[in-house]
């Protein structure tokens, strides 16, 4: 029996939030959110080529692949346990045009890539995204004319470019370039093309944000792109508005929604969670890895730790999984339990 009365005694009284975190087994016992090699999609990036593995200098630890060494990377990943993978071309230059025709083109890098990793690795899903900004020679993500996005001939050529993927083998269309109507157009246009199993991972609300910087360079179009996506892209500031342009894509018929970029937007995360009965997820993106992978290798933060507690942040803020660069590190390290 303790004698002396605590000042703290009278502020606690009998709550002591300590008990329930007092051992290993009751830490297990009480833990609400979990990651597992489920919530994982792993995103690559793709060159033409064969015997390729590309270091990409701002993304230490990713590589572009050309499609041999992908199907094998990929076959890994499946052994691994990871559900899914997303894919991204570095498209050759004198391929990229002012309208990005090149998206157009059945047997095109990306298509190429589907169809070899679906023959090699059929128990693994594909994601592709259906924007342009691999193809244009300005490096966004719509048709450009006069200084203008154009919005609904993109969408034109989008729904084109998305039954070609399907066609090609893709599981799930991911359009990534904002335009207004695009869910519904791509339901549509995959539904007459007799592609009613391919979903719709619609990236939702994705903001105008400074973290897609690596990517750029992996992809190449850093040195392209004029300008800002802010007449496309949602700005920063808008979680009202990340709400109302996702509950469109619920409408048009979009089967899973996604927050990119991740970890500063996880109470979009959360909005989406709570207004849609749909699995919603968040993309990790490349600065966001770049952070922590630059942090880590000057011995600034225990990066195998970040990124672990970076995942399950995302669980806990509703997301139903995550595209994340680091998908094959964190398999490993949950395979290692
Ligand atoms: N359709 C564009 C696109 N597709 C994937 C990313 C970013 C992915 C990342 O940063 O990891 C972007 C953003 C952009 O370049 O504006």
């Amino acid at each position: 029996m303790q004698d002396k009365t605590h000042l703290v005694d009278h502020i606690t009284g009998h709550r002591r939030m300590r008990r329930n975190r007092k051992a290993d087994w009751m830490r297990r016992l009480v833990q609400e959110s979990r990651l597992t090699v489920d919530d994982l999609i792993w995103p690559i990036f793709l060159v033409p080529g064969s015997g390729i593995v590309d270091p990409i200098a701002s993304m230490p630890g990713v590589n572009r692949m050309s499609v041999d060494k992908a199907v094998e990377a990929v076959k890994e990943a499946a052994d691994l346990g990871i559900p899914a993978i997303a894919t991204f071309p570095n498209i050759e230059m004198d391929l990229r045009d002012q309208t990005g025709s090149h998206i157009l083109e059945a047997n095109n890098l990306l298509n190429q890539a589907t169809a070899a990793i679906k023959k090699a690795v059929p128990n693994i899903g594909v994601i592709t995204d259906v924007a342009l900004d691999p193809f244009t020679s300005h490096g966004h993500d719509g048709i450009l004319r006069e200084g203008e996005i154009v919005n609904d001939e993109t969408v034109d050529q989008v729904v084109r470019a998305a039954i070609l993927q399907a066609d090609a083998g893709s599981d799930i269309i991911a359009p990534s370039e904002m335009m207004d109507g695009r869910i519904g157009a791509i339901r549509h246009g995959l539904d007459a093309a007799g592609h009613q199993s391919v979903g719709i991972m619609s990236y939702a609300t994705k903001f105008s944000s400074g973290y897609y910087g690596p990517y750029r360079e992996a992809i190449s179009t850093a040195g392209l792109l004029k300008g800002d996506k802010n007449s496309y892209y949602v700005n920063p500031a808008n979680g009202t508005e990340a709400v109302r342009d996702a509950a469109l894509d619920v409408e048009e018929g979009a089967d899973m929604l996604m927050v990119k970029p991740g970890l500063p937007y996880l109470d979009i995360c959360w909005r989406l969670k709570e207004a849609f009965s749909l699995p919603v997820f968040a993309y990790q993106v490349s600065g966001e890895y770049a952070q922590i992978k630059a942090a880590g290798m000057n011995g600034w933060i225990d990066e195998s730790r970040v990124m672990m507690e970076t995942l399950l942040c995302f669980k806990r803020a509703g997301c139903d999984g995550i595209l994340t660069y680091f998908a094959v590190e964190a398999a490993r390290r949950l395979a290692k339990g």
